[in-house]
């Protein structure tokens, strides 16, 4: 069997006031998942414990087999991050210069295609740069370098639909070889439902779900009932709920519910909503 691209086991951090409690999932290659939560969620906190970054106070981080820090590692992961970037005073021709010297694998053919498709000018100093345009450079550079596995933080926001299309266009060409992966937090839910196979949800440090997209979408739906038929369910079939003084809402699995009631079909949004928003079911 063909290694995971990621595997998470227990992965712990504390600061002062928040905490990554017991991360854990598994991006096998191949896969596209999508890391979704509110602000302040610890994305950005995981992703910086996956490139070592950061390090945790317990459990352990398997990238491509072997441990983040291991320079041959590094080589093969595509990274944008939020708060990453270039110095503000270089141009996109400095920073193909700049990671050919970083990277054994720098394609800087590739880059400038990339930069030009994007339409970016070359000797322009990033720092007169629109955010769109830092975002863009930053995917260029991440898909340049051979790379295997992209761990992409909020890699589409502040693009506007079209440019965000291309992206999400870029990205699946990258997953056409099935030895590649892609880890990729995003509020943008809607990009989710075109590129994520699998998605993993994180409330407050915490993993509430990782599971493929399709079968959540398939096997959730949002049930609306009295709370008199919501208290006669089996509780395992109940993920999260609302109760409201003229009703309740619940985000159910399909198989708990009698057949004859009627269950809404779900998106990653309500999910999301229910999931942070919702009394918590389970
Ligand atoms: N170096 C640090 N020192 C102290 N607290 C930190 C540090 N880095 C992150 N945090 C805290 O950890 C929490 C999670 O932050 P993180 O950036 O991982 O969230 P996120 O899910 O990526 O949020 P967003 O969607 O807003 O980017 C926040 O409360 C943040 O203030």
């Amino acid at each position: 069997m063909r290694e995971n691209a990621l595997e998470l086991h227990g992965v712990c951090k504390k600061y002062g006031g928040f905490a990554l409690r017991n991360v854990g999932f598994t991006l096998p290659r191949g896969t596209v998942m999508g890391l979704i939560g509110e602000n302040g969620a610890g994305k950005t906190t995981t992703i910086k414990a996956v490139l070592d970054l950061i390090r945790p106070d317990s459990g352990e981080i398997t990238v491509l087999g072997e441990h983040g820090s291991n320079p041959s590692v590094r080589e093969k992961i595509g990274v944008v991050l939020e708060d990453g970037g270039f110095p503000s005073t270089m141009s996109a021709a400095q920073v193909s210069t700049l990671l050919g010297r970083a990277y054994k694998n720098w394609n800087a053919e590739q880059f400038a295609s990339y930069i030009e498709k994007f339409g970016i000018d070359r000797e322009k100093a990033i720092r007169d740069y629109s955010k769109g345009m830092k975002t863009k450079l930053n995917i260029a550079a991440a898909l340049s370098h051979d790379a295997e596995l992209l761990l992409l933080d909020e890699p589409t926001s502040g693009l506007d639909p079209v440019v965000r299309d291309e992206v999400l266009d870029l990205l699946y060409d990258f997953m056409q070889d099935e030895n590649h992966a892609i880890l990729l937090s995003s509020h943008i839910t809607s990009d989710l439902d075109k590129i994520a196979d699998e998605i993993t949800f994180i409330h407050k440090g915490e993993v509430l779900l990782s599971e493929p997209r399709d079968e959540l979408l398939d096997t959730c739906g949002i049930l609306r009932c009295t709370a008199d038929q919501l208290d006669a369910l089996d509780p395992s079939a109940v993920r999260a709920k609302r109760v409201g003084a003229f009703g309740c809402e619940a985000l159910v699995r399909r198989d708990g519910v009698p057949a004859n009631w009627s269950v809404n079909p779900v998106n990653i949004e309500q999910i999301m909503l229910f999931l942070t928003r919702g009394e918590d079911a389970r």
